[in-house]
């Protein structure tokens, strides 16, 4: 099996180490490392799942095929003390389609299922009827600095001043916690995933039904559009032949990073919706997630996102993204997550508070 050097990188943003998969068998992938738990939560991040579902799948997939939707639910939480295997099913090999189910398991507990479509990508239709793609006009391919702010400075800026972190810690005695605080800055400095949010993201009393920031990748994910044609990624009853897939080596590797960092700050930003600062949820876990990908999401490029949390009802939580590429403003994905969040009464929140 042959691989090439990693770039050096902070550990923490090393997405190609947090995703990184053994084949054991031409349908089964077990991680490299433990499934680390997000900052302040018990369980394996739901991106974390997601993505390498995705990544053990296109090891089983021609590479002329690219991911055109998934569907996934989180059954049991993950135990990040314990490594994850992935059983890629075949469903169904067509001319055009592709169907893969995917299942995770820790020991024999199953944590979570996806289901993927993949399409081919050289088509050889000569017309592409009623071609349209959402479109945002002059989105600027950077955050503008006066309405969006690097996540880290924001979040010492707008929880971690003198006066405010008392109002938070009121709310979770995490924020007594100073080491809990440098870590979740460490990880907004150096994480996988950047963030620019807008200025009043961590506590807004504004009413609006959409939220936009702009995110994406700090590991470097070639960016080549052109797809090798050709034969299978694997050859599937040789394991020692299989081509590792790297965000240096592979394109495709693009897909995967979004489907990473396409369930962070996406639930969490409920409270920003009703008026509630965010991180005041009591217990908060992603139920399922949706992935439309209408387009390569090029990671490395800032992807503007705007979301709107279309229902809310008896714990259960509704929250859409629409992604768009920031030089073209096209868009690149549509993304759905329903969530199980409890809050204390709104009140209750507001008085503490
Ligand atoms: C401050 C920073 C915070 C960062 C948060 C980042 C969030 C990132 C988003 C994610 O990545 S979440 C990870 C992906 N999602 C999951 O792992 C969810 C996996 N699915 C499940 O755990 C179960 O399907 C689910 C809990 C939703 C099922 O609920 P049930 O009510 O049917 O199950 P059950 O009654 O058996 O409860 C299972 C556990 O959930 C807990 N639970 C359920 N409802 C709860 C509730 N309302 N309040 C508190 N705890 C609750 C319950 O206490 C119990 O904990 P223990 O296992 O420790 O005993």
């Amino acid at each position: 099996m042959s691989k090439p050097a990693v770039t050096k990188l902070s550990k923490l943003s090393n997405i190609e180490h947090i995703l990184e998969l053994v084949p054991v068998s031409s349908s089964k992938f077990l991680t490299k490392n433990l499934p680390a738990a997000p900052l302040g939560s018990k369980g394996t991040f739901g991106g974390t799942l997601v993505a390498q579902s995705l990544l053990a799948s296109l090891y089983t997939i021609p590479k002329t095929y690219v991911p055109t939707s998934m569907h996934c639910y989180f059954i049991n939480g993950g135990d990040p003390k314990n490594n994850i295997l992935y059983h890629v099913e075949k469903l169904r090999d067509g001319k055009n389609f592709i169907h893969r189910q995917i299942r995770a398991y820790q020991h024999d507990k199953l944590i979570f299922q996806s289901m993927i479509l993949f399409s081919q990508q050289n088509s050889d239709k000569d017309h592409d009827s009623l071609h349209h793609l959402d479109h945002i006009e002059s989105l600027p391919s950077t955050p503008p600095p006066d309405k969006y702010k690097p996540a880290a400075s924001l979040y010492t800026e707008k929880i971690m001043a003198e006066g405010l972190l008392q109002r938070y810690a009121r709310l979770s005695d995490r924020f007594k916690d100073i080491n809990y605080l440098k870590r979740q800055v460490e990880v907004f400095e150096k994480g996988a995933i950047e963030y620019n949010f807008p200025n009043d993201l961590f506590y807004s009393q504004r009413r609006t039904s959409v939220l936009d920031y702009y995110v994406k990748i700090r590991h470097k994910v070639i960016q080549s559009k052109e797809f090798s044609s050709g034969q299978t990624t694997s050859n599937h009853n040789n394991i020692s032949s299989l081509k590792i897939i790297t965000p240096d080596t592979d394109p495709r590797y693009n897909y995967v990073a979004f489907a990473y960092l396409s369930d962070s700050y996406l639930l969490l930003t409920l409270p920003y919706f009703h008026q509630l600062p965010l991180y005041s949820h009591k217990f908060s876990v992603s139920l399922d997630h949706s992935i439309y990908f209408h387009q390569l999401p090029l990671v490395n490029n800032w992807i503007y996102l705007r979301i709107k949390n279309s229902r809310s009802h008896w714990d259960k939580h509704l929250v859409q993204g629409e992604y768009f590429d920031s030089n073209s403003g096209n868009i690149i994905a549509t993304v759905s997550q329903e969530g199980l969040v409890v809050y204390d009464p709104e009140e209750e929140i507001k008085a503490k508070f």
